[in-house]
């Protein structure tokens, strides 16, 4: 079941449409990410999601229910929202910061201690050192990390985010992305998250929306919005220039080696990505690699010849 229904959405301030007829579906316990230029309305679609901006006309669906009829405070307790900037209370501690929606649905203390220690040790804060520090005696990225904890207090099924690792330098970015993957796959959250970056986009999303001046031109999985792009705009977003090694990146190793063959002197783990693996391949100058399992034992073998085939347009 999808666990969001947007039909035929369309917001308009005035005279201007800002979000155009939008409609899509965001599977149960999936990231959708929306990407489009500056000012194309990702913000504003999202915000009509916990209405945080009112729905012009159309109507919206959460968890089979439309959001017109669910009280906007019950609404805004069950959807995490997590902005750039992380948006904390500066005269709250992290552990305070943490559990204020826990708070407002009158958890009992110890369960609020209990979730708060949870996940600082997931977003690896350790809670002796951080739980209560106020939030001007963090780093930027240590911020961001309490601000997605904060938006993840609750449960909530779904967590709204816009631009949430705008701030972060590459680095912290990529950790925060592995981060934020972990912590879904095990509570299995879904997500709606926006963000300026393809990249991160197509590392995340399972799938991506691309907007442009209100339309959505097309939502599909990363795979398709490379090999099959809806409209020239779609195509000119997702770069050109290396088409194949975004493609490569989504594809796994594990599914497209070849049989395990004896007398391969470089090894690479199942676990890599083709472009990981090429990459690899490269930097170590060998032309043929075996492929292990976790415990290094031999499940497969993978070719320069046959990554070069995988990264062709199909
Ligand atoms: N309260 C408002 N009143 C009038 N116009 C608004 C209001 N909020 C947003 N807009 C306009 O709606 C359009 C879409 O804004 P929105 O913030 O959704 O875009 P966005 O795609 O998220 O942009 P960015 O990537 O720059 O954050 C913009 O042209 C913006 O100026």
């Amino acid at each position: 079941m999808s666990m969001i229904e947007i039909r035929n959405v369309t917001k308009r301030y005035g005279a201007a449409t800002v979000v155009d007829n939008v409609s899509m579906e965001v599977e149960k316990g999936s990231i959708t990410v929306i990407v489009g230029t500056s000012g194309s309305g990702k913000s504003t679609l999202m915000r009509m999601i916990n209405r945080l901006v009112p729905i012009t006309e159309g109507k919206i669906f959460v968890g089979g229910r439309n959001v017109m009829d669910v009280e906007v405070t019950e609404l805004r307790r069950r959807i995490g929202y997590a902005i750039q900037g992380h948006g904390l209370f500066p005269h709250r501690t992290v552990a305070q910061n943490i559990a204020t929606v826990p708070q407002l649905l009158e958890w009992d203390s110890a369960r609020i201690a209990a979730r708060v220690e949870e996940l600082l040790g997931l977003f690896n804060l350790d809670p002796a050192t951080f739980a209560d520090k106020y939030p001007h005696q963090l780093s930027g990225g240590q911020q961001q990390r309490v601000g997605v904890a904060r938006a993840l207090a609750a449960e909530p099924e779904l967590l709204l985010m816009d631009e949430p690792f705008g701030a972060l330098d590459p680095v912290i970015r990529g950790k925060a992305q592995d981060d934020l993957l972990a912590i879904q796959k095990q509570f299995g959250t879904t997500i709606i998250l926006v963000t300026h970056d393809m990249d991160e986009a197509f590392h995340l999303g399972n799938q991506i929306a691309v907007m442009s001046q209100g339309r959505l031109l097309q939502c599909s999985t990363p795979e398709k919005i490379l090999t099959e792009p809806a409209d020239p705009f779609v195509q000119q977003l997702t770069g050109t220039s290396d088409r194949a090694l975004k493609l490569m990146s989504l594809l796994p190793l594990k599914e497209s080696m070849g049989p395990a063959k004896s007398g391969l002197a470089y090894a690479l783990p199942q676990s890599l990505s083709l472009r990981d693996a090429l990459a690899e391949m490269i930097w170590q100058g060998v032309d043929e690699a075996a492929v292990q399992d976790g415990e290094k034992a031999p499940v497969g073998s993978i070719s320069m010849t046959r990554l070069l085939e995988l990264g062709r347009k199909a």
